[in-house]
């Protein structure tokens, strides 16, 4: 028996075979055990060259499989309920990507499932928590220096769209990302939301709300503001400015590679966030692996996954409306205190 962690690893699309290379190239103390998707040469593909690996159609048979210990989720949102339903019912860790379960109402059975477990075992993929830039953005905020919080202004772009995406999921999947991050630096919870629509761009597919403006209120009285546009064409830019009673902060502008030549001064800008968030998954999984070796979890959790749905689902509800909506939580339980 191997001392690694045995990891199945559930979808092997974008994000699935992405980190089946990171749990056997990148992160130490792991293994990929078992890999699932409906599409099994997809499955085959991704673990090509992996040895004592075995590839299922079905999601449950390969949380069945020989020496399984932990499950990476990376199936497409509706399908993580039941995934997380039936790792929770063979006491397995998990890390779910985002989102936790795309409507509150899957969210809270998840959470219900997990408090009468008694013990926390699932992680959500918010990987901006273990990116560089957020993590000091993070400690500078709690460290006290540029004083209280007053707002955060957010930027989100993607190149282009998946052919699927709708215009809810530029709140309820791209700014997913963005009431996560809020919650954490901020330490507050968000509690209501107001989507403005500028014109959409003619680069945007037909019928798609692209870009949008998402307001949020936070009950420290905070606001957050997010520009997400998920055709803008030029390139994957996440930027947050924390603007503070004694000072503001700013992460975000590329200072990777600036290449000056007589033409100029070039810097590259990340195409995906495969390319930006790199080092984050890196980290994250790392750190999903470490703790589940040691029985505990300690990123963010099933409270987060749910209150980022509760906020997401009324940001939907703003954007059909117009209007401002108010987010309802349930009391948080003792478990996530
Ligand atoms: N953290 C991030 O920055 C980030 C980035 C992209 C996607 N995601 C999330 O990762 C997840 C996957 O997204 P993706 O872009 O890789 O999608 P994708 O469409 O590229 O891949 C999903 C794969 O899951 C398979 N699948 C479908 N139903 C399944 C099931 N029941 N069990 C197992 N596999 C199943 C599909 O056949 C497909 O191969 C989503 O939750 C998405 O929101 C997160
Ligand atoms: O699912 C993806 C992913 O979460 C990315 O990090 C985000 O930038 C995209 O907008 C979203 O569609």
């Amino acid at each position: 028996m191997s001392d690694l962690l045995g990891v199945a690893v559930l979808g092997a699309g974008h994000m699935g075979a992405d980190h089946v290379r990171r749990l056997d190239r990148v992160v130490s103390g792991a293994r990929v055990a078992a890999v699932a998707d409906p599409d099994t040469g997809r499955a085959a593909e991704a673990v090509a060259g992996i040895d004592d690996v075995s590839v299922h159609a079905e999601a449950a048979a390969a949380l069945d499989a020989p020496g399984v210990e932990a499950v990476l989720i990376a199936s497409p949102g509706p399908a993580h309920e039941e995934a997380l339903l039936e790792a929770f019912a063979r006491g397995l860790p998990v890390l779910c990507e985002k989102p936790l379960v795309p409507e509150s109402a899957g969210a809270l059975r998840v959470m219900e499932a997990e408090v009468r477990l008694g013990r926390r075992l699932a992680q959500v993929g918010f990987m901006r928590r273990y990116d560089a830039e957020y993590l000091r953005l993070k400690s500078l905020l709690d460290g006290g220096r540029l004083g209280r919080p007053l707002m955060l202004h957010c930027t989100h772009r993607n190149v282009s769209s998946p052919p699927d995406f709708t215009s809810a999921m530029l709140v309820n999947s791209s700014v997913s990302h963005e009431i996560d991050a809020a919650r954490w630096l901020l330490g507050q919870e968000l509690t209501a939301v107001t989507v403005l629509r500028p014109r959409s761009s003619s680069s945007a597919p037909e019928g798609l709300i692209d870009p949008q403006f998402v307001l949020f209120e936070t009950a420290g009285g905070a606001l957050v503001d997010v520009e997400v546009f998920v055709n803008c064409g030029f390139g994957y830019q996440v930027a947050c400015e924390a603007v503070c009673e004694a000072g503001s902060a700013r992460i975000g502008d590329e200072r990777s590679l600036a290449v000056t030549t007589v033409d100029g001064r070039h810097e590259e800008v990340a195409r995906d966030y495969l390319v930006r968030f790199a080092d984050a998954y890196d980290r994250e999984v790392q750190a999903w692996v470490d703790a589940t070796r040691a029985g505990r979890v300690t990123g963010p959790g099933v409270w987060d996954g749910y209150a980022a749905s509760a906020v997401a689902e009324a940001g939907v509800r703003a954007l059909e409306s117009g209007g401002r909506v108010a987010v309802e939580l349930v009391p948080r339980p003792d478990l996530y205190a």
